[in-house]
């Protein structure tokens, strides 16, 4: 069976470039229009993609009849607006990560992707590599044995001019960009909540936005 689905993407930057080259290789996806807040952006978005239609507004965009699901890769700070006004318009959403800034955001659009019955997925792709994948099904058949402990990380080293990393009003700080990676790969792990979470690391001067962390997450198996 081969299923169609059409996809508006809103927010025309570096990573929704990366995701449109990455649809064009899923058979039935086809990416019918984009919306940036410029719309010379979006029309050069629209070219490079061979998207018909741009809009200059997300609105726009999400009340298109021709999109079933939405593509946000707009900034943090920006998901949890983006995704509430994609499912008002009865659309399905995948949001890039960190899907909301804090529980209260993620609670309120899945309890509206759930009343509505819509798709809501954060775009946490790790989940989906065949290695990942390949652990989960060793660790279901019980063939690794009892996991006492998992060590994860993950840095990287951001231009001084990558604003949303480092500006507190954009979201900013490592924990909510990269850091939530390795946190992702143990919940991948574990199915149970951590009882216990300690962490340290340290903030910037400028913004306080966290630098580095290290967290130990308690987890009763
Ligand atoms: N899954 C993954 O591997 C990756 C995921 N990401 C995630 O994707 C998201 C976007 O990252 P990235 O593509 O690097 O970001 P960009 O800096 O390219 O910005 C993305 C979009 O956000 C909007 N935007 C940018 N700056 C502002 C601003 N100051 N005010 C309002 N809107 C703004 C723009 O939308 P418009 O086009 O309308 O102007 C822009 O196109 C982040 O949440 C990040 O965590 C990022 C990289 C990799
Ligand atoms: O998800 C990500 O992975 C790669 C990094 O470049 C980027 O900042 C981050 O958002």
């Amino acid at each position: 069976m081969s299923t169609s689905l059409k996809w508006g993407i809103l927010g025309c930057g570096r990573i929704s470039n990366d995701f449109v080259m990455g649809l064009q290789l899923v058979q039935g996806a086809h990416v019918v229009a984009c919306a940036s807040r410029d719309l010379s952006t979006a029309q050069t978005f629209g070219q490079t993609h061979d998207i018909a239609t741009c809009y200059d507004t997300y609105e726009a965009l999400c009340a298109d009849p021709a999109v079933d699901i939405v593509y946000i890769g707009t900034l943090h700070t920006l998901h949890h607006p983006h995704a509430l006004l994609a499912l008002k318009h009865n659309k399905h959403v995948l949001v890039e990560k960190p899907i909301a800034m804090n529980e209260h955001q993620l609670s309120q659009i899945v309890a509206i992707a759930r009343e509505k019955q819509l798709f809501l997925m954060e775009a946490m792709w790790t989940r989906f590599f065949p290695a990942v994948r390949r652990v989960r099904k060793l660790l279901k058949q019980g063939i690794l044995g009892q996991i006492h402990c998992v060590k994860a990380d993950m840095g990287f080293a951001f231009a001084a001019n990558a604003d949303r990393i480092w500006k507190r009003s954009l979201g900013g700080g490592g924990l909510l960009d990269i850091g939530i990676y390795p946190l992702a790969f143990v919940s991948m792990v574990f199915d149970e909540e951590p009882v216990h979470v300690h962490a340290t690391g340290e903030i910037s001067k400028d913004e306080s936005v966290d630098i580095y962390a290290v967290v130990t997450l308690h987890i009763r198996v």
